[in-house]
């Protein structure tokens, strides 16, 4: 938790205690949290708090400015959510209220919806009398002002909306003086890569200096800097020592990280060998850098058999957020998203869109939602591995893009792909997560090479799968995108009246129907017997035994990284960067043993 220093104030550093250190460990009761809190997060199987909430919930509390840095997946919603609401359950509001008491902003609508979830289940569990309402740039003013009027004691939103009701008067300067008594900007450090800073600049003026401002992030950046200028203007601020950049484990110990060096023509063949040949454990969340390549990794997928979703910003809001609902509740196992730290593409998209629409009325482009996102802050439940199809473009996106799996405690895994021409971004990652520079190209104490794929393993599949890439020409990817386009805007229209009636029903629409025209050939969903070498077939067994072996629907609350972790027999586990330090000796003696025993069955 870095809490920024006024020059003049004394700096108090404290570290936030990683997961294991030696630590008293604190209670709910011990940070001063209310009762009816502490009540609804056991009823949610959630009995103690993590590190930053330890360090922030009692700051916050007391009033103070906090800038909560700490790794992904680690409870940074709850350690300003929580606080924020207890805050307001002593706010008797005995002064008429013109404006929210607190407002969450957030880059992305996805990330909206799901924190406005968050706070909708907390004061439905506490059973107070709160007001939260959630609105985004999509709605019209007449929307926005009856959101807004009454008003709600806490605004869930993005930075572009916000200027959006402050143009159409829904919300007023004069009442944001007067009622803003908290602003959280989570996200941080993407809320001006976003492009949200003239927004931001819109809004701040008028936040008036008793508000309590709180930023939230897992990577810093000079962005976070600039709005700590921008927004942070009280003047008792504590300072807890920063937790360091990328390199301080930003991605969770329980997160293994391996690479597989392969060509860009052949990414597709080492992705359907990690799936069809069961390699990686599910759930799997897929990235790629444009929409394109999603749908061609979709259609190219679903001939083998392997269903998926694609997950980008042409998608109408309730399509998307539908998606996420479905994949988190386990309708369907494998998802593609396309990483929203692509901004280029979709500032680029959305020019073109523009120009071509004027150009061909016909056939106009369809818009993208500046405000998608499906990276930062989204909590995937149970994604186990999460796989970079494409090299995200920076450090800060591999940090956010491998933050989907291994949170809450829970243990997950990375496997990237990674071509030639993506080697630079490669050695820009490691770098950044502290690899020293003599490491020679590939090697690395933290991204270890992908352990059970085969050379053999690979071939054996190489002749199906040109053959189907080579199908997949871009006409299909194109009419399938469209297709896909269509069928959802249909159904958002269909799903907002649904939703309304339903809110429980998820199985309403299938997001991840096959797309190809022509049948999948039943010839192609299985990989023959002769197909597989049997160190593949051993490895894919013992992937499933570890898979089963952890249960669908691993413990929120079981801490295993406590030392007391349950003894997983995950095969990658020996081989990870990570796992290699921690377990080379273990498992060296254990292989030994292995050895000796197959020697001995041999001798028989
Ligand atoms: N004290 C806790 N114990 C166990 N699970 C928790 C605790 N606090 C939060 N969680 C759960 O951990 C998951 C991740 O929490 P959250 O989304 O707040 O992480 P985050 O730090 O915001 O991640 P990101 O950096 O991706 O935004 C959520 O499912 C949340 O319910």
């Amino acid at each position: 938790m870095v809490i920024l220093a006024d020059a003049k104030q004394n700096i108090q550093n404290e570290k936030i205690k990683e997961e294991g250190e030696e630590e008293e460990i604190k209670t709910w009761e011990e940070l001063g949290l209310d009762p009816r809190l502490i009540s609804a997060l056991n009823k949610n199987g959630i009995d103690k708090p993590t590190p930053i909430q330890i360090s922030g919930i009692p700051l916050i509390l007391e009033g103070k400015d906090v800038v909560g840095r700490a790794k992904t997946g680690s409870g940074k919603t709850y350690a300003y959510l929580l606080p924020l609401l207890q805050k307001l359950f002593s706010d008797t509001g005995a002064s008429k209220k013109t404006a929210p008491s607190a407002m969450i902003l957030v880059p992305t609508r996805e990330l909206c919806q799901q924190v406005y979830g968050e706070v909708l289940s907390l004061i439905a569990a506490c059973k107070v009398q709160l007001k939260v309402v959630q609105v985004t740039s999509s709605m019209a003013g007449k929307d926005l002002r009856a959101a807004l009027a009454g008003p709600p004691d806490i605004l869930v939103s993005t930075p572009a909306c916000i200027s959006t009701c402050l143009q159409s008067d829904a919300l007023k300067t004069n009442s944001i003086q007067e009622s803003l008594q908290l602003l959280v900007l989570d996200e941080a450090d993407l809320l001006l890569s976003y492009g949200y800073e003239d927004d931001l600049k819109a809004l701040t003026p008028h936040i008036p200096r008793r508000c309590q401002c709180l930023l939230m992030s897992a990577t810093s950046s000079a962005d976070v800097e600039k709005l700590k200028k921008l927004v942070l203007h009280s003047p008792v601020i504590l300072t807890l020592s920063e937790v360091g950049d990328v390199k301080d484990e930003m991605i969770p110990k329980n997160v293994q990280q391996f690479w597989i060096s392969c060509s860009t023509r052949d990414k597709q063949l080492y992705m359907l060998s990690l799936l069809k040949l069961e390699l990686v454990q599910k759930k799997i969340l897929i990235f790629v850098n444009t929409i394109d390549m999603g749908f061609r990794l979709k259609l190219f997928l679903e001939q083998f058999g392997i269903k998926t979703a694609v997950l980008n910003a042409e998608l109408p809001q309730n399509s998307r957020l539908h998606i996420l609902e479905e994949f988190n509740a386990g309708l369907f196992d494998y998802l593609i998203a396309t990483d929203d730290s692509q901004m280029k593409e979709k500032e680029k998209a959305n020019d073109d869109a523009q120009v071509t629409s004027k150009k061909s009325k016909r056939h106009p482009k369809p818009k993208l939602d500046s405000e998608f996102g499906v990276v930062r802050g989204i909590d995937f439940k149970n994604v186990y591995t999460v796989i970079n199809f494409e090299m995200p473009l920076n450090a800060a996106g591999y940090v956010h893009r491998i933050g989907r799996t291994g949170r809450a405690y829970n243990t997950g895994a990375s496997v990237s792909l990674v071509s030639e021409d993506e080697m630079e971004v490669f050695e820009e990652i490691k770098a950044s997560l502290g690899e020293e520079e003599d490491d020679s190209k590939g090697s690395s104490n933290f991204i270890a090479p992908f352990p059970l794929l085969t050379k053999n393993a690979v071939e054996s599949l190489r002749y199906r799968a040109e053959d189907v890439a080579k199908s997949v020409t871009k006409i299909a990817v194109r009419e399938s995108r469209a297709q896909d386009l269509r069928n959802e805007i249909l159904n958002s229209e269909k799903l907002k009246a649904h939703f309304e009636s339903n809110p429980r029903d998820l199985d309403l629409l299938k997001h991840d129907k096959v797309l190809s025209r022509k049948p999948a050939p039943a010839h192609l969903r299985a990989v023959p017997e002769y197909l597989q070498d049997p160190t593949t077939q051993e490895a894919s067994k013992i992937v499933k035994m570890a898979r089963a072996a952890m249960g669908k629907t691993p413990s929120k609350s079981r801490p295993a990284s406590k030392g007391k972790s349950r003894k997983s027999k995950d095969p990658l586990k020996a081989h990870s960067a990570e796992g290699a330090k921690r377990f080379g000796k273990r498992k060296g003696k254990e292989m030994e043993g292995d050895k000796k025993k197959k020697r001995a069955k041999a001798d028989e």
